[in-house]
């Protein structure tokens, strides 16, 4: 049983908007609810750094999710950039290989180094999008297997480079904590209350289901934001895990 803060704070809102403006509006009215925000490309190539650090002087969780994929050098300076923002949580692409992961962390540990009082952040890794299905996986990307195998994949990488979880879908929760342990923190976009629109969502569970499977944070973002009422949306889900 979680408690309604336990249940908020599972939650990560993903503010996909075209800039602060209307992100600002969703945060607003969604006051005094402690989940998380989650800021992508969308919102920070417009709105930039400073819609996240403004979040974070409010006092909200952030999880910065650019999904950096790049060589290691480049990812390193980006993790270095990121670390300073003072976020709680960022993600890299585990196809970016154990080296561009490790430096991630490199990067992040510079930047603690020269600024003692930062926040140390969570590096997690993308394995495969929610919106991979088998049938794109093995016929379209041409990566054979199944997807729950490619994910464990990933994620035993990620683990051996020294990052703390995974973004994966709910439905490989369970086969992610038996391979890289309970506290290998997964992190699960994916999620739709019973009768939402599936949308571009490929590999899909409940709030309730995917936190069965031990799920630690859920990302939801369109049966939120397009609800007609996002603070009674996400109410009725943080009662669903209560
Ligand atoms: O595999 C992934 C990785 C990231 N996401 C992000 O999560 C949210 C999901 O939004 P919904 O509107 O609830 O579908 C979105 O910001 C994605 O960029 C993901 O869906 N899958």
């Amino acid at each position: 049983m979680l408690s309604r803060e336990e249940a908020a704070g599972r939650v990560m809102v993903a503010l996909d908007y075209p800039g602060a403006a209307s992100a600002e509006a969703l945060v607003r009215s969604l006051e005094g609810i402690p989940c998380y925000m989650k800021v992508g490309m969308q919102l920070f190539y417009a709105a930039g750094p400073g819609f996240v650090t403004e979040l974070k002087a409010r006092g909200y969780k952030v999880f910065l999710d650019l999904k950096m994929h790049d060589i290691p050098n480049t990812v390193k300076g980006g993790a270095n950039s990121i670390a300073k923002l003072g976020v709680d949580m960022f993600n890299v692409h585990a196809a970016g290989g154990t080296a561009m992961m490790k430096a991630a962390m490199e990067g992040v540990e510079a930047a603690l180094a020269a600024e003692p009082g930062l926040r140390r952040p969570l590096v997690i890794a993308v394995t495969q999008l929610t919106s991979t299905s088998q049938a794109v996986l093995n016929d379209e990307i041409g990566i054979d297997g199944s997807v729950a195998d490619a994910v464990v994949r990933y994620a035993r990488l990620a683990r051996e480079a020294g990052l703390g979880g995974v973004v994966a879908s709910p439905q490989e929760v369970r086969l992610i904590k038996e391979a890289c342990g309970p506290s290998f923190r997964t992190i699960t976009p994916g999620i739709r209350p019973a009768g939402a629109d599936i949308g571009d969502q490929s590999r899909i569970m409940t709030p309730r289901e995917a936190l069965a499977q031990g799920t630690d944070y859920m990302v939801i973002g369109r049966p939120i934001t397009a609800a007609p009422s996002p603070r009674e949306a996400l109410e009725t889900i943080i009662e669903e895990l209560m």
